[in-house]
């Protein structure tokens, strides 16, 4: 029988999270600006890093997905059975193009502008060896999961909206068959009512597909919405982690209750 995994990350077995981390650590300018001691995300799990601006999210995301450049990285990262820290450039493109799907803040950027979203979403499956009708089968229900219609293939990407171009990020990650979405910010760059609609597709998808979904917001309400547990960051440091539900009912960090206290929507917030 294998060894449960330590501490707050629950009762799973070692050795089966997609992700996991282990003494994360990120230098630059002689300093640390990111550390995770523990980090693991299961199958249709999400878990959610927060914090100030600069506190250090994203280095440790990016860290995770093996796409930092100009820093040092140590500890253990492990992306789907790959050891990220040691692995060649293309195993990771390889993880991170199917597996694991990065999700940022503003996929229309990354969107080709030329290309319609069905002929870009066409191109990435055959990428993986995937043609023809199956292809165009995989592409059809991908948009259904993220609730977009099928008329969306027929688009540019500067005929949808941010809201629509991040659904559509993440039914290609859907199509290529990935297990988890890793998530900078999706939805700050949307107003109120898409942002529902976005952590409505991502509550969906986990539910019905499994989808794991690791993400990154400073948004706290959002976060107490989907996140099944929940790291607390601030100046390069990991200050609070658990359960959501017990970090946001009864915050042991100062600084986590001073987070929670400036969001009116969480109770403990301000009125
Ligand atoms: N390659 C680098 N070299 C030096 N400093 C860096 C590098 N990358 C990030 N930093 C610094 O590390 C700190 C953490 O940055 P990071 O982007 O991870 O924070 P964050 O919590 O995601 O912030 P935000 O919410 O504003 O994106 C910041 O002070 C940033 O300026």
């Amino acid at each position: 029988m294998k060894t449960p995994a330590k501490g707050w990350t629950g009762t799973r077995p070692a050795g089966t999270a997609l992700i996991e981390v282990r003494d994360l650590e990120v230098r630059a300018g002689g300093r640390v600006i990111s550390s995770v001691p523990e980090l693991d995300l299961g199958p249709g799990e999400c878990v959610a890093i927060v914090g100030e601006s600069g506190s250090g999210k994203t280095t440790a995301l990016m860290a995770t997905m093996g796409l930092i450049e100009g820093a040092d990285v140590s500890g253990k990262i492990t992306v789907c059975g790959t050891d990220v820290l040691s692995a060649s450039p293309r195993t990771l493109r390889a993880v991170r193009g199917a597996r694991v799907a990065l999700v940022m803040q503003s996929p229309q950027a990354a969107l080709t502008p030329t290309m319609r979203l069905g002929t870009l979403m066409r191109r990435a499956l055959a990428r993986h060896g995937v043609k023809g009708a199956e292809a165009a089968e995989r592409a059809r229900d991908a948009v259904g999961a993220v609730l977009l219609g099928e008329e969306i293939l027929r688009r540019y990407p500067h005929e949808v909206s941010g809201g629509q171009a991040q659904r559509f990020a993440i039914a290609l990650a859907i199509a290529l068959g990935a297990e988890a979405v890793v998530a900078d910010e999706p939805t700050s760059a949307l107003d109120v009512t898409v942002q529902a609609e976005v952590v409505a597709v991502l509550r969906r998808l986990r539910a019905e597909h499994g989808l794991a979904v690791l993400l990154v917001s400073h948004d706290l309400a959002l976060v107490s919405r989907i996140a099944d547990r929940v790291l607390v960051m601030r100046e390069g440091r990991v200050v609070e982690s658990g359960q959501a539900r017990t970090v946001f009912a009864a915050p042991a960090d100062p600084y986590t209750r001073e987070l929670i206290a400036a969001v009116p929507e969480l109770p403990g917030g301000a009125p």
